[in-house]
């Protein structure tokens, strides 16, 4: 314990300034543990703008084997992994970000300081890693109606009439008025698919979008790619499936089929969102591999 080396890259606008209030954690669980380990060390550096934490990150790896805590959401831990993926680091999430949905994949009781302690106290496991394009993620991209619900949200959030946890259900219901199916070719390992799409989302974890289970039966230890297509959905429909989405109800629905895939390509007939790991890009093709190098990710004490 005492000779690794600890390296928290703090994103301080994650989660409204929850992410920078949890260093006061940081510090305080270091001085005790520096009571048992007398040479335990870490730092702490924050980014101070989009993209920072992937340049710390990359720094910090090519100087040296870290434990690299990315402290912030979903888009903090995406731009730290592709900072220090393919070094000896390894990567560890405190979640303090707004959603923070991959970590859900693995710890049974969502507690920010918990989490922490035990996340400090973890062991590493190499698990799987995506990518599309080139741009490393861990969590889950998504096309269709939901990447476009996240377009969306901003225009709900910090209104006056609207507290702001009611802002992605006013998205969900302002994106619902006027969306067109995709139409999606698909090809899933060399299987070709020409199809009507609500929405398609390749999933290494199971959560999104606050909590959503949208890949109840993914597995980021199996070597494979969950791919939940979702077809053509009426609007009358809609209302039906995201209450059931939500817990992760949905996959037996006649619209939902379930693929598991190492290379994903996906070609729409015009440009749409593309969510990947909460951040969007607007895309009309995007092509996920499931990648042979691993990352070495650290699972935190006591979570399964
Ligand atoms: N110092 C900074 N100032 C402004 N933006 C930043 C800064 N550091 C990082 N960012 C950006 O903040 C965005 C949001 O970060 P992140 O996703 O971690 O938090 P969140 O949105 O609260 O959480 P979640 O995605 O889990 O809901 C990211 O796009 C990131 O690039």
């Amino acid at each position: 314990m005492g000779a690794v080396k600890h390296l928290f890259i703090v994103n301080p606008v994650a989660g409204n300034g929850i992410a920078l209030k949890m260093t006061n954690t940081i510090h305080k669980l270091f001085n005790e543990l520096k009571l048992k380990y007398q040479d335990i060390s870490y730092e702490i550096v924050y980014t101070k703008e989009e993209g920072h934490a992937t340049e710390i990150a990359r720094k910090y790896a090519s100087m040296g084997t870290y434990r690299i805590y990315a402290v912030g959401g979903d888009g903090t831990l995406n731009e730290v992994l592709n900072g220090m993926i393919g070094s000896d680091s390894s990567l560890g999430c405190i979640p303090g970000g707004s959603g923070n949905d991959f970590v859900k994949s693995i710890v049974t009781k969502f507690d920010r300081r918990r989490i922490l302690m035990n996340t400090v106290l973890g062991t590493e496991e190499e698990i799987d890693v995506a990518s599309v394009d080139g741009r490393y993620f861990i969590n889950i991209a998504s096309m269709g109606f939901d990447a476009s619900v996240v377009n969306n949200v901003e225009k709900f959030k910090n209104k006056s009439y609207l507290p702001n946890k009611f802002a992605y259900l006013a998205s969900v219901l302002d994106t619902a008025k006027d969306f067109r199916n995709l139409n999606l070719r698909m090809v899933v390992d060399q299987k070709e698919i020409q199809t009507e799409a609500f929405m398609v989302a390749i999933a290494n974890g199971k959560y999104y979008g606050g909590g959503i289970k949208i890949a109840p039966d993914a597995d980021f230890r199996d070597g494979l790619l969950d791919v939940i297509l979702v077809r053509d959905i009426t609007r009358a429909k809609i209302i039906k499936f995201l209450p059931k989405a939500v817990p992760g109800k949905h996959m037996d629905l006649e619209e939902v089929t379930l693929m598991r895939a190492k290379t994903i390509d996906l070609y729409s007939d015009e440009p749409v969102f593309l969510n990947i790991d909460g951040e969007l890009e607007a895309r009309r093709e995007a092509h996920f591999r499931l990648e042979d190098a691993k990352v070495k990710f650290i699972i935190p004490k006591n979570s399964f």
